[in-house]
Parts: C-alpha cells; sequence; structure tokens
C-alpha cells in the first residue's frame, strides 16, 4: 500500500532508548517511521529488543530518552493521552487468550468500544464489521474457548480493530498456526484498510505481507529496507541470527 503523505505518519519512533529497572539497556535509540496505510515487518533476533519497543508504543514502558508519536499524538503518561494512544495502537499479542476473557465473541469485540462510549446499534455495528473484517461474523456468539486457535487468534485482531486503531502491531501473528489458517490470516490482514507493525520470526510471512522490513538487534535498527532486499542479503541475514525456512531463497 502506498503511504499517505498529507497525513503525521502512523507512528514516528525518534531515538528511544530504553534501560529496565535492573540496568539492563534494551534499547539504544532506535528511530522508525511507519507512513500511514503502509505494511512493515519488525525483524531479529531472539533478545533484540522488538517486545520492548512494542511496549514503548502505546506507554506501557516509558522510554528512558526520545519520543514515540502516533498520528501526530505524542505519547505520554498523562491519562486523557495515553487513553487515546492505547485506542490508536492495536496490540495483539501472541496468545490470543491473553484478550478473550468474555462469554462470548461479540462480547470480547464489544468489550473495548463500550469503554470508550459506544452504545446500542452504533456497537453492534462496529462488532459486526470488526467480525466481518476476520471472517468470524457467523461466529459472534459462540464461547472464544471453544474455538480453535486459528479462530481466537482472529477474534483477538477483531477486538482491536474495534477501536479502529491508528496502527495494529501483531506479535508473531503466524505462531501456532497450521499451513491453511495462516495463509488465510495472511489474506485477511493483506485486505485491512489498517497500517500494520508486524514482529516476526517467520521471515517468508514478513515478505508475503510487507513491501518494507526493519531489523532489530541488540537494541539498535541495523538494516530498514525493502523487505526482498533484506532477505536476499544472506550475510545480513546470518550477522543477525535471522535464518530462512530450508530450501527458501530470495532473490531481488
Ligand atoms: N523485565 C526485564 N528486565 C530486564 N531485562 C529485560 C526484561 N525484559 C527483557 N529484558 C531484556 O531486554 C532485551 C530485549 O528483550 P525483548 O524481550 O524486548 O527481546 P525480543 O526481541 O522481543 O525477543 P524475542 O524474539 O525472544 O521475543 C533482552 O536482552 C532481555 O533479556
Amino acid at each position: 500500500m502506498i503511504g499517505d503523505v498529507q497525513s503525521p505518519p502512523s507512528l514516528d519512533v525518534r531515538d528511544v532508548r530504553y534501560a529496565y529497572p535492573d540496568g539492563h539497556v534494551a534499547l539504544h535509540g532506535v528511530d522508525l517511521t511507519v507512513p500511514r496505510g503502509d505494511r512493515v515487518a519488525l525483524l531479529g533476533p531472539n533478545g533484540a529488543g522488538k517486545t520492548t519497543l512494542v511496549l514503548h508504543l502505546n506507554g506501557i514502558l516509558v522510554a528512558t530518552g526520545g519520543s514515540v508519536t502516533v498520528g501526530g499524538l505524542p505519547v505520554s503518561q498523562d491519562r486523557a493521552t495515553l487513553a487515546e494512544i492505547r485506542r490508536r495502537v492495536g496490540i495483539v499479542f501472541q496468545d490470543p487468550d491473553d484478550q478473550l476473557f468474555l462469554p462470548t465473541v461479540a462480547e470480547d469485540v464489544a468489550f473495548g468500544p463500550a469503554n470508550l462510549g459506544l452504545r446500542g446499534a452504533e456497537l453492534a455495528a462496529r462488532v459486526d464489521e470488526a467480525l466481518a473484517a476476520v471472517g468470524m461474523a457467523e461466529h459472534r456468539d459462540r464461547a472464544p474457548h471453544h474455538l480453535s486457535f486459528g479462530q481466537r487468534r482472529r477474534v483477538a485482531v477483531a477486538t482491536v480493530l474495534a477501536m479502529r486503531p491508528e496502527i495494529l502491531v501483531l506479535d508473531e501473528p503466524s505462531s501456532n498456526l497450521d499451513p491453511a489458517s495462516r495463509r488465510e490470516l495472511a489474506g485477511i490482514l493483506r485486505a485491512l484498510p489498517v497500517t500494520l507493525l508486524m514482529v516476526t520470526h517467520d521471515l517468508p510471512y514478513a515478505l508475503e505481507l510487507c513491501d518494507r522490513s526493519v531489523i532489530l538487534d541488540q537494541g539498535r535498527i541495523v538494516a530498514d529496507g525493502a523487505t526482498t532486499d533484506l532477505l536476499a542479503d544472506s550475510d545480513l541475514l546470518a550477522r543477525h541470527r535471522l535464518e530462512l525456512p530450508y530450501g527458501f531463497t530470495v532473490r531481488r
């Protein structure tokens, strides 16, 4: 998708630094801009700082230095701002069960927008729209714990979409999915009219969904470019402990 140059970027991370309370420095000055409508993969080996960075995007962690701006609004700990930032940044965590806790799918999807004050027909329309976007409309009255893992992941995506986020952040969206569910989710994600930042170790998934990728390693962005170029660079991948599946090659 082509970035919208008229509006502020969905995400603007400037020189973000973060040290955990034990003194471990996890981010050493990260810069990342994601224009509205783009899909970007965030790659990197275990311990690179990907989760730490994601937790800065909606103010769960507070940077030791630098700034994060979402759709032009700076992340801050001010209550009203933080509530708006959390609406704008929809994070889908790896385990859908962290996001589903109500008796029915529809109630789980309604939870966020109801907290924003939506009621009645407006709320119902929001729920229908989000469930339709992930192909789960027919399951609206089922119990989330009766669904398959792949279906629960889709519902978790719907809970976030129902907030009409500025940016959808997905943590390992393809993990634990069988090949058909993985492919179906890719189709769903590709069709969403939303800015997307996808954290993944699944390099073919990054290639399939994101024109652009960034590689984070030891708390620093070490590459930022076309996914095809990055994945075709075997030296770059090896330097940062990234591996394509056996037999999978990428040509520029
Ligand atoms: N609560 C914590 N206290 C101290 N250090 C931490 C804490 N959480 C993470 N770290 C350290 O910060 C660094 C970055 O961790 P992070 O979880 O952000 O990496 P990641 O790229 O998400 O890794 P993975 O791919 O394994 O999920 C690691 O060195 C990790 O050990």
